[in-house]
Order: structure tokens, then C-alpha cells, then sequence
């Protein structure tokens, strides 16, 4: 009983008390993810090592489910953000297929000549290294191991750039919460960077949001870090993967003097216009995604209270 009054009290502190939710925390290293991550587990205050690879969390009681994710904040932890939002393995699998098909159908109805044998050798490449990069990547995530960023670029850019040789008519599938539409582009090389598309895991092999909120952390007294920070949040804004995903931005660390404040954060990470209103504000019906600044102090117990407040009103 004292357990299940213990959980009530920080789930309905949050306002997520009977809400299921995954949620991604995010943001620069030295941000106060983990700290935060364990204040909210079990309220204590724990002096952290920089986190190392990512780690996952989950507090369940009853039919409660609070998951929060922790990816760490350095170079190679944040090229891995995006296996963690668009991860699905049975959408990539079908994914592939789809990929697969069409070219393995224009081949077979092309006649064999010398050209299509040398294209035929070059779709089972691909074929390969596709298949590769997803039972390397099963192994090395069912193992916790991180997977190093520049092992996804490489196996994303064979692939691209196989499909570029081949000419084929490119595919693209977009799978947002769970609708599926394909689109058909005859040039590719006209209408792709394949440098920056290498990069573009998440459109590439598509992905279900698989986060209900994103909380983004940046230490409000590192102003030097601001440009930083925005740049990376900027990238996650902008990925269509989470287009829908609400965003808790969380200026910590207000504690320390000469923090900056919320407009002079709002301001350095360009967000002055983009802030969708504090309260009960009904966006059902609107193209607006929900994204507030919130100051906090995770070592005061102070302010993100608040912020997860705000953003459990968007969490189903
Ligand atoms: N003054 C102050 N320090 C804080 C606060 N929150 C976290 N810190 C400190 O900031 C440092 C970094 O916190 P972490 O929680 O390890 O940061 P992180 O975002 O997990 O960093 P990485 O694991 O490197 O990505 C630690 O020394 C914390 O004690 C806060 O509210 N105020
Ligand atoms: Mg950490």
C-alpha cells in the first residue's frame, strides 16, 4: 500500500498518474538527463559519471507504465538518438521488403544482358549490406552495445548510393503513426543530396514515433553552449519522425546565479515564436505541435514539476 501511495505521489505530481508513456529525454551532455531521470525514479539526489551509452529506465506499477530513456549527450551517444525514436523493427523488415520488391520485379523484367548481371550483382550487394546492418544492429541493441555512428552512416550510404547506380525508380515510405504512403520519384539524384540523405536515417527507413514526449535539457547557466544546443534541437524539431511529439523544454539549473532566464533561453535557442502557450491550451485541432520552456532546478526539486504538468495534458 505504502508502495503504491509512494508511486501515486510522483506520477500525480508529474500529472501522468494512469497515463502510459514513453519519453525521451534529451539534450547536451551536462545537461542533468540522469540527474533528473533519478530524481523522478526514486526523488534522490545521486552525483552522476557522464553517461557512457545509452540506458533505458521503466518504473511500472499496475497498468502504469513511465519509460523514460536516457541516451547520454556526447558525440556518439547523440548520433544514436534517432535508432531510438524511429526504432521498429517489424517496419523496418516490411520496409525492406518493399524496397526490395519493386527493384527485384524491374530487374527480372529487364532481358539479362551484360549490364543487368552487372546490376543483378549489385541489388544482391545491397540486398547484403541491408540485411547485414539490421541483424548487426538487432545483435549489438539486444546486447547494449553502443553501435558506433559511423558504422549506420556507412551501411546507409552503400545503400544509397547501390540505388543511385541502379538508377531505379526511387521509393520513398513514410510511416507515421502507422499510415503507410509511398511515393515514386524518377530522379533520384535530381532531387536528393545523397551526403545529407546517408544521414537521414529516420526518413529513410521510416519510422513510427515510438515516444509520446520528448524533454529537452539544456543547462541554463552554459551560455556558451546555447548555439550548441539549439542546433541539436533544431535537428530533432525538424525530423519527421517526431513531427507530432510534443516538447518539454527544460532550462535547468536555475539554482546557480546568472542562469539565464526563460526569454533570454527562449531567445538564444530561437523558440520565441514557436512556444505553444502554458496551461490548458487544446491543440487537437491544430497543426501546432506542443513545445513550452520550462526553467527548473533539478537539484532544488524545483520547476519541472511544473513543465511535466503542462506536457502530460498531450500525453494520451
Ligand atoms: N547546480 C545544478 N547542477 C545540476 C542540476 N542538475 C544537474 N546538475 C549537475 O550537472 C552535472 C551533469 O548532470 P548529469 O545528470 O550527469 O547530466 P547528463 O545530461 O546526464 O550528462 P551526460 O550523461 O554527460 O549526457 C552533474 O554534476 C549534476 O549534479 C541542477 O539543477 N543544478
Ligand atoms: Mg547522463
Amino acid at each position: 500500500m505504502f508502495l503504491l501511495d509512494w508511486f501515486y505521489g510522483v506520477l500525480a505530481s508529474l500529472g501522468l498518474w494512469q497515463k502510459e508513456a514513453k519519453i525521451l529525454f534529451l539534450g547536451l551532455d551536462n545537461a542533468g538527463k540522469t540527474t533528473l531521470l533519478h530524481m523522478l525514479k526514486d526523488e534522490r539526489l545521486v552525483q552522476h559519471q557522464p553517461t557512457q551509452h545509452p540506458t533505458s529506465e521503466e518504473l511500472s506499477i499496475g497498468k502504469i507504465k513511465f519509460k523514460a530513456f536516457d541516451l547520454g549527450g556526447h558525440q556518439i551517444a547523440r548520433r544514436v538518438w534517432k535508432d531510438y525514436y524511429a526504432k521498429n523493427g517489424v517496419i523496418r523488415v516490411a520496409f525492406l521488403v518493399l524496397l526490395i520488391m519493386p527493384c527485384a520485379v524491374m530487374l527480372f523484367e529487364s532481358r539479362f544482358g551484360a549490364k543487368e548481371i552487372v546490376l543483378c550483382s549489385r541489388l544482391l550487394f545491397l540486398l547484403r549490406s541491408s540485411l547485414m546492418y539490421y541483424i548487426d544492429l538487432f545483435i549489438a541493441e539486444s546486447m547494449g552495445i553502443d553501435v558506433s555512428p559511423h558504422f549506420v552512416a556507412c551501411r546507409d550510404h552503400i545503400c544509397v548510393l547501390c540505388l543511385a547506380e541502379l538508377q531505379i525508380k526511387t521509393i520513398f515510405i513514410s510511416l507515421q503513426t502507422a499510415k503507410l504512403c509511398m511515393c515514386l520519384s524518377d530522379s533520384w539524384e535530381a532531387n536528393i543530396n545523397i551526403g545529407s540523405f546517408a544521414d537521414s536515417t529516420s526518413l529513410f527507413f521510416g519510422g513510427v514515433p515510438i515516444v509520446d514526449a520528448v524533454v529537452y535539457l539544456v543547462d541554463a547557466y552554459d551560455k556558451e553552449r546555447f548555439a550548441e544546443s539549439k542546433k541539436e534541437l533544431d535537428a530533432l524539431l525538424s525530423d519527421e519522425s517526431l513531427a507530432t511529439v510534443p516538447f518539454l523544454i527544460l532550462g535547468n539549473k536555475i539554482d546557480i546565479p546568472y542562469a539565464a532566464s526563460e526569454d533570454e533561453l527562449s531567445y538564444h535557442l530561437g523558440l520565441n515564436n514557436f512556444t505553444s502557450g502554458k496551461g490548458k491550451v487544446n491543440l487537437t485541432d491544430s497543426n501546432v505541435r506542443p513545445l513550452e520552456v520550462f526553467m527548473c532546478s533539478i537539484v532544488r526539486k524545483m520547476g519541472y514539476g511544473d513543465g511535466f504538468k503542462w506536457m502530460s495534458q498531450y500525453i494520451k
